[in-house]
């Protein structure tokens, strides 16, 4: 994005800077053109000054009507050129404004020369004086020649493409400057009817190559424009009246200026028939401006066209290039990084809310349909584990389970009896076990069939467990026969205990499923922990005790110490 955003910003900023230089262009080729029509009027004014320092009052009438127009289009052309530099806010054009200043500044010192020697009869003029306000009258135009220039050099560094138009406008400039400084080197002659100086002979001569030389180049470099029809006539014109019919003139008057002098015509009437044949420069001149501001307007709207096509399609290609982050995001990194969880959360076995619905058939509609695969598995997986896990405990229960009764069975018993004895034994704990045995069960067996005795012994179980702390054990330890094991009970509370459970075995009527009603009654036998017993030793000496008490005529409690032997031990409860 920080590539794509720096690459537009180069571009916008480019198209940017052409458009301002194409925008730039047009008041600045205006200035140059209102510069190069300045310097005509002050050309003019120059001619017609020069005219009138030559002549008398009375026979400069005419050069005088024409001098105070030529002023005022003068004072008119600066005018507008100061308001048009200032009008644009350009630090270039402040030393510009300068010089435009500085030349208005010769031009007023010029013509007050002018009117002060114009004001004398010709033979009171000081020669030096003159010369020196026709030096004064070149200066102002030569101060002019900074101004053109600068402004030339303005448009060109705004729009390169003008360079060849400004050229051409100057080239016509200069040519019409150099025809009627022509015109201005035979005056002086031709007022007085006199022959041409030496100097006069070379400075037209010069000229004319000059002129001749700038009206060719205008047409090698007008050559592009030779197909324009506006262009040829004007061309054509230049070169058939002002070069060719004006010119003409000149030499003719020039030839006359090498012999006799005498020309036959006053200055005024040269200028009226010289000066209309130059006219076709200028108007060169101001097509040339025309044409290049044509094209500097042209130039500047398609500069405009691009600059806005420009922006659009970078804001177009900003708003694709967002939006396809944006698909990315969603239908890759998201589903990536949804993914990423889902993955984790299966290896962490974690539950899964949903997988979400993939929206298009593409690669990552494959991966979630895999992770749904893989979530398929992993629960089976868990409900697998689940049931293996529940099964354990069920086999687990059942393996320290009695089937019949339900109670811990022999091998549960000694594997959790003998925790309970480590605990007495570590502690000194009291502890007592109880051995029953149902007396005569085979006769229930006999009497009543395997499946009621399997009922009884059910019934024993159930009665013992009412019997039963949560910390005592209970299991069935043979057929018949029930252990009790007694945590932090001593013997005279185990025999409590037996004589407890005796006494309910006896009073109890054992209703079996055929509907008859038994009675049994149960001999015990109850032995206390003492210190040196072993689980082994102390179920021996309780099966004595027991041994004993079936001997005894049942339905009884025997004990049995250990260190007394068993028939010390016999006692009857
Ligand atoms: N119904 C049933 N009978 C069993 C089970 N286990 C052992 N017996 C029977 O229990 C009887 C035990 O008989 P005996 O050892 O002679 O003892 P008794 O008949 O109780 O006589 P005394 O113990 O001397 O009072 C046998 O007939 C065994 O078959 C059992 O799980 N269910």
């Amino acid at each position: 994005m920080l590539l794509f955003l720096t690459l537009t910003g180069k571009i916008l900023d480019s198209e940017w800077t052409v458009y301002q230089h194409s925008t730039e262009s047009i008041p600045a080729i205006r200035n140059v053109h209102l510069a190069l029509l300045t310097e005509e009027k002050l050309v003019i004014e120059r001619g017609i000054s020069n005219s009138l320092l030559r002549q008398d009052i009375q026979d400069g009438a005419a050069a005088l009507a024409r001098l105070a127009p030529a002023r005022a289009a003068s004072a008119q052309a600066f005018a507008t050129l100061r308001q048009s530099l200032q009008a644009q806010a350009s630090p270039w054009l402040a030393p510009v404004a300068a010089n435009v200043q500085l030349t208005e500044d010769t031009l007023a010192a010029m013509r007050k020369e002018v009117d002060s020697l114009a004001a004398l009869p010709k033979v009171q003029r000081d020669p030096e004086a003159v010369t020196t306000a026709v030096d004064m009258a070149m200066t102002a135009v030569d101060a002019f020649t900074p101004t053109v220039t600068a402004l030339s050099s303005i448009a060109i560094q705004a729009d390169p493409q003008s360079h060849g138009g400004i050229d051409s406008a100057q080239l016509a400039s200069s040519l019409r400057n150099i025809a009627g400084q022509m015109m201005s080197t035979l005056t002086a002659a031709i007022v007085a009817q006199r022959p041409l100086t030496i100097q006069e002979r070379y400075t037209f001569a010069k000229l004319s190559g000059q002129a001749e030389q700038l009206c060719s180049v205008i047409e090698l470099q007008l050559r592009g424009y030779s197909h324009k029809p506006d262009f040829k006539a004007t061309l054509e014109s230049i070169h058939d009246h002002s070069m060719g019919e004006g010119v003409d003139f000149l030499n003719t008057l020039y030839v006359i200026g090498r012999t006799s002098g005498d020309y036959g015509l006053t200055s005024e009437q040269v200028v009226a028939r010289y000066v209309p044949k130059m006219t076709a420069i200028p108007h060169l001149r101001d097509m040339i401006v025309a044409e290049m501001l044509r094209q500097a307007e042209y130039r500047n709207q398609w500069a405009r066209y691009i600059l806005l096509a420009t922006v659009g399609l970078a804001i177009l290609a900003l708003g694709i290039f967002v939006l396809l982050l944006r698909v990315i995001r969603q239908r890759v990194l998201r589903p990536i990084l949804e993914a990423t969880n889902l993955f984790v959360a299966l290896a962490g076995e974690r539950q899964i809310a949903a997988i979400p619905v993939p929206h298009y058939d593409d690669e990552i509609s494959d991966m979630m349909r895999a992770i749904n695969i893989l979530k398929t598995y992993s629960q089976q997986k868990k409900c697998l584990e689940k049931e293996r896990e529940q099964m354990i405990v069920q086999l687990r229960a059942a393996s320290d389970t009695d089937f019949l009764t339900g109670l811990l069975n022999r091998r549960a018993l000694f594997s959790q009896g003998e925790q309970q004895f480590g605990i007495a034994r570590r502690y000194r704990r009291q502890l007592a076990l109880i051995l029953m045995d149902v007396d005569h069960f085979k006769t229930v067996n006999d009497k009543y069939g395997h499946r009621a005795g399997d009922q009884v012994l059910c019934m024993v179980a159930e009665l013992s467990r009412r019997f039963r702390r949560k910390v005592d054990l209970l299991a069935r330890y043979g057929g018949e026969e029930f252990l009790l094991l007694l945590p932090e009970i001593d013997l005279g509370q185990g025999n409590a205990v037996a004589e407890k459970l005796r006494t309910e075995i006896e009073a109890c009527h054992f209703k079996l499923d055929g509907g008859a009603v038994i009675k049994v009654t149960a001999s015990f036998g109850v032995v206390a922990f003492d210190g040196d017993d072993t689980l082994e030793s102390l179920i021996a000496r309780a099966d004595l005790a027991l041994y004993k008490a079936k001997n005894g005529g049942r339905n009884m409690i025997m004990t049995s110490p250990r260190d007394t032997g068993l028939a010390a031990s016999d006692s009857t409860l």
